[in-house]
């Protein structure tokens, strides 16, 4: 049975979606909203890429950006991580979770439903709010993705496809959108604060 921690934030958002679909960006975007006084950006993937970066002497910066050189570790460090998850399911959610200061945690990069499952665990439901990001393909291949067998097609980026508990589901397409979906997350945290 989990302990559900009393302390830590008062509100976690996880953001979840398939690649390019812009995680990411909304996740800054929102947190410039918020303010960074306020909250912060969390990413289970930063212990995984750290490590990387250690073991194989690679720029961890890079490896964090959204450019074209973490898509050429993508598949090993998915297979890394698969093989340490089986034996710990939160392994690197709490080690991501350790950095958090704020009482707003964005989650930037959520893929599994142990995920989920881990952060209902450690900090109970009601101060979680769940958050699925969609874009069509033509939209995504627009922003630099194309299919990898091995990274694509594998639990890391379809396990949440069945997911249908999303508290909020947004369409992630138009440059000129994002403001609105902005006032989306924003009232989902707002709603999500004064309950807590
Ligand atoms: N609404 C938008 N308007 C303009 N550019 C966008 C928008 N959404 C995403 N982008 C751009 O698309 C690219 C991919 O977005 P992002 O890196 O946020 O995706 P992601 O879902 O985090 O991807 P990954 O799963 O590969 O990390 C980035 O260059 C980002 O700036």
């Amino acid at each position: 049975m989990a302990i559900v921690a009393e302390q830590g934030p008062r509100v976690i958002v996880l953001l979840s979606g398939k690649r390019k679909c812009g995680k990411d960006f909304l996740a800054d975007a929102l947190l410039q909203r918020l303010s960074p006084d306020r909250a912060q950006i969390v990413r289970i993937s930063e212990p995984i890429k750290r490590h990387w970066a250690e073991a194989m002497g690679l720029d961890l910066g890079a490896l964090l950006g959204d450019g074209a050189y973490k898509e050429r570790y993508r598949k090993q460090m998915i297979e890394w991580s698969e093989a340490r998850r089986q034996e710990d399911y939160g392994v690197f959610c709490r080690a991501a979770c350790t950095t958090v200061r704020r009482s707003v945690c964005i989650v930037s990069d959520v893929r599994r439903k142990t995920d989920v499952r881990y952060f209902r665990e450690t900090y109970g439901p009601d101060r979680l709010r769940t958050v699925r990001i969609e874009a069509s393909e033509w939209v995504r291949t627009g922003r630099g993705w194309q299919f990898q067998a091995g990274v694509d097609d594998v639990p890391s980026e379809c396990d949440l496809d069945d997911y249908r508990a999303w508290d909020l589901v947004l369409t992630n397409e138009q440059p000129d959108g994002v403001e609105e979906l902005l006032d989306r997350l924003v009232e989902l945290v707002e709603s999500a604060y004064s309950a807590a």
